[in-house]
C-alpha cells in the first residue's frame, strides 16, 4: 500500500460531506500504486476513491481531473471527479462592478486534504485482469481507439510529464546507480529516441491527450459474467500520467505491457494481433504511425525503464511502498532494440491490411 499521507477521518468525512456526498461511513487505505495516496471511502452515497498528489501540483492537476471529466461526459468507462458544489448563481454583477471568477479557473474538482491537492472519483465496478488473453486485449484496443478520439476536442494542452525532456533530466541522475552494461543500453537508447523526436514522421504523428500508462493494473473488467463470457471492460483510472502527446505512444504502452509473455518480455502474437486490430476497427494508423512503431516499442519500454530505475534507486517514505522491478523493462527494452521489427513484423500484415 502506498499510504505517503495519513488522513484523518474527521478530515476526509469533512470533505466529503462538503462534496454533497454524505457522512463518511469508512476510509479505508488501499493496496497497490506507488504515486499517490489513495483511499477507499464509503458514504451514503456510495464508494470513491480519496487520492492526495503527491507530486502533481495544483497548477497541474485542472489538466487531469478535467480530461477524466470530458472523457466521462464522452461516455468513455472513466471514472468522474466528483466537483464542489457551487453556491447559488451570484446575482449578475452590476454595471462598472467585477465579474465573478469563472468556475473553470478555480477547479471546482480539485480539493485540498492534509495540505496536499486532492481529488474524490468514483470507484468503477469489477477487478484487474493481471492475465490478459487476447479477449481482453481487443476491449483494450477497442477503448483506446475510442479514448484518442473523444480527446480530439479537449481545449487544455499540458505536456507528457514523463516524455522526452523529463528522459533526458533523468537519466544522468540514475546512471550512477547501474552496471556499465545497463548504462550504455540506457544511453545509446535515449540518443536514439532524442534523433526520433527530430524525424519528419515524428513530427507527422497525430497528437492528443494520452493516458500513458494504462496498464493491466489500471483497467478494470466486469466479474459478473459467467466463466467464458466474453470479457467487458468497465473502466480505466489513474490518469495522472496523462498529457498531450503522441496516440502512438500510448498504443505502444499498451502493447508493450498487455501483449507480452511478462517473464521474457517477448511479445506474444494472438494478444498484439488482437490489440491491434481492435483499435484499428476504431481508427486506421497512418503511414507515420506504421512507420514508427518499433521505434515507439522502445520509446515506451525506456519509459518505464528510467521511472523504474528512479523509483527503485531515489525512493520516497511511504507505508509499504513496493516499488516495482526496473529490470523488467530493461528485458523489454533489450528486446525490442535487439529485435527492432519483431513485433512490428508480426502486426504487418494486418497494418497492411
Ligand atoms: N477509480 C477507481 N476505482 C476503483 N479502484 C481504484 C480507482 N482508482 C484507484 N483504484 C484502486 O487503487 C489502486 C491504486 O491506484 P493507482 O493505480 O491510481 O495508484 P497510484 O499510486 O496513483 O498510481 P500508479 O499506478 O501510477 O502507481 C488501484 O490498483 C485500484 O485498486
Ligand atoms: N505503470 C507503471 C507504474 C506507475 O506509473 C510501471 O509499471 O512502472
Amino acid at each position: 500500500m502506498a499510504v505517503f499521507t495519513e488522513v484523518g477521518f474527521g478530515e476526509a468525512d469533512a470533505l466529503v460531506q462538503s462534496l454533497g456526498l454524505g457522512p463518511l461511513r469508512e476510509l479505508r487505505g488501499i493496496e497497490g500504486g506507488i504515486e499517490n495516496t489513495n483511499y477507499f471511502a464509503t458514504t451514503e452515497s456510495g464508494e470513491f476513491v480519496l487520492t492526495l498528489f503527491e507530486r502533481l501540483s495544483a497548477e497541474q492537476l485542472p489538466y487531469y481531473l478535467c480530461l477524466m471529466k470530458h472523457l466521462a461526459g464522452a461516455g468513455l468507462p472513466v471514472p468522474a471527479p466528483v466537483a464542489m458544489p457551487t453556491p447559488d448563481a451570484p446575482e449578475k454583477p452590476r454595471k462598472g462592478q467585477q465579474p465573478p471568477v469563472p468556475a473553470e479557473a478555480a477547479c471546482d474538482l480539485l480539493h485540498v486534504v492534509a495540505g496536499k491537492p486532492a481529488a474524490v472519483v468514483q470507484k468503477l465496478s469489477g477487478r484487474s485482469e493481471l492475465a490478459p488473453g487476447a479477449a481482453h486485449c481487443a476491449e483494450l484496443g477497442a477503448m483506446l481507439a475510442r479514448m484518442h478520439l473523444a480527446g480530439r476536442d479537449y481545449p487544455r494542452i499540458q505536456p507528457n510529464l514523463r516524455g522526452l525532456p523529463w528522459w533526458n533530466e533523468t537519466v544522468p541522475v540514475v546512471l550512477p546507480y547501474i552496471e556499465e552494461s545497463q548504462a550504455n543500453l540506457l544511453r545509446a537508447e535515449l540518443a536514439y529516441q532524442n534523433h526520433v523526436a527530430e524525424s519528419s514522421a515524428y513530427a507527422a504523428l497525430p497528437r492528443g491527450p494520452v493516458h500513458a500508462d494504462m496498464f493491466r493494473d489500471n483497467v478494470m473488467f466486469a466479474t459478473d459474467g459467467d466463466a467464458g463470457d466474453a470479457p467487458r471492460l468497465t473502466g480505466v483510472f489513474d490518469f495522472y500520467f496523462a498529457g498531450t502527446d503522441t496516440w502512438l505512444f500510448d498504443l505502444a504502452v499498451c502493447l508493450n505491457d498487455w501483449a507480452i509473455d511478462l517473464p521474457t518480455g517477448r511479445h506474444d502474437p494472438e494478444r498484439a494481433d488482437a490489440l491491434l486490430s481492435a483499435y484499428e476497427s476504431v481508427r486506421t494508423l497512418n503511414a507515420a504511425e506504421r512507420a514508427l512503431l518499433p521505434a515507439m516499442l522502445r520509446a515506451a519500454a525506456l519509459r518505464f525503464w528510467i521511472s523504474r530505475l528512479w523509483d527503485f534507486h531515489l525512493p520516497r517514505e511511504a507505508s509499504m511502498l513496493k516499488p516495482h522491478d526496473p529490470t523488467h523493462f530493461e528485458r523489454v527494452l533489450r528486446d525490442r532494440a535487439t529485435h527492432p521489427h519483431a513485433m512490428a513484423q508480426a502486426l504487418e500484415p494486418l497494418l497492411a491490411a
